[in-house]
């Protein structure tokens, strides 16, 4: 039985200062349920302060290299000290806005999977990708462009897979809870492929795109749908608080 996982993306929001007067009015959360929170690098010092009663600390970006020219980058020993455990990688924003390449985001993923934090591996696809009926083949490819060759490799303590349509981030368009755990299905389908049966079963794939504390039960209630990577709903305490609660609940 995997455990729920809800992670908030707070994306480019929030000083240091209301980043923990975010968690200063947080509700205590269920313990029943993983939680995470990719905050804006400028608000870790604070955070690692901070009492975050549970919440996981993870950070939006960073540099595959360990030093060196690379202006604006920080590198993964630069966020360790702040208590950083969670990565994201290949975030639909970064690859679209930001020009990160399947092969750049196969860099970050395994530099953060060998440093010991966890990577969230982000895979989605457009809307004209999903019009022309290659969803399946589109993020498949975006897995395998990270795990097609695993020569040398060692995988990260967990393996964890966000599914991000991109037509559904901030648009408001959920994902149907069908369409989203076809979707997932088949991603952890290809994952057995390509790295076994048990780690398959054990990865958790999470949803985003518009998940709301009003549709989360029915995506997070979906077999092979682990939990939810949020962005808007995350940024206020109480949505958070009560995305958890519904998450929790909808896991019985
Ligand atoms: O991109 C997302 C999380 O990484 C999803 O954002 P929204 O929840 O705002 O659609």
């Amino acid at each position: 039985m995997r455990k729920l996982l809800i992670m908030a993306n707070w994306k480019m929001n929030k000083t240091a200062g209301e980043a923990v007067a975010f968690f200063d009015s947080l509700p205590a959360l269920p313990a029943e349920v993983d939680t995470a929170v990719f905050a804006p690098l400028t608000a870790l010092d604070a955070l690692s302060k901070a009492p975050l009663a549970g919440v996981g600390l993870g950070a939006q970006n960073f540099h595959p290299a360990a030093a060196g020219a690379f202006t604006g980058e920080v590198s993964l020993a630069m966020l360790a000290p702040f208590g950083v455990r969670y990565v994201l990688t290949g975030h639909s924003e970064r690859r679209d806005l930001f020009k990160e390449s399947d092969a750049f985001v196969a860099e970050k993923y395994w530099a953060a999977a060998d440093y010991g934090m966890m990577p969230v591996l982000c895979v989605g696809e457009s809307m004209a990708i999903r019009e022309a009926g290659g969803a399946e083949a589109h993020t498949r490819a975006q897995l395998d462009a990270v795990f097609g060759d695993m020569t040398g490799r060692v995988l990260p303590k967990e393996v964890i897979i966000a599914y991000e349509p991109i037509w559904a981030i901030g648009t408001g368009l959920t994902a149907t809870a069908e369409d989203a755990e076809a979707m997932c299905a088949s991603l952890r389908a290809h994952l057995a492929d390509r790295l076994g049966k048990d780690v398959a079963a054990q990865a958790r794939i999470l949803y985003g795109g518009s998940v709301k504390p009003d549709n989360c039960a029915a995506l997070f209630a979906q077999e092979n749908i682990d939990g939810g990577l949020i962005g808007g709903a995350s940024l206020e305490p109480a949505s958070f608080a009560a995305l958890v609660e519904k998450g929790c609940a909808s896991c019985g």
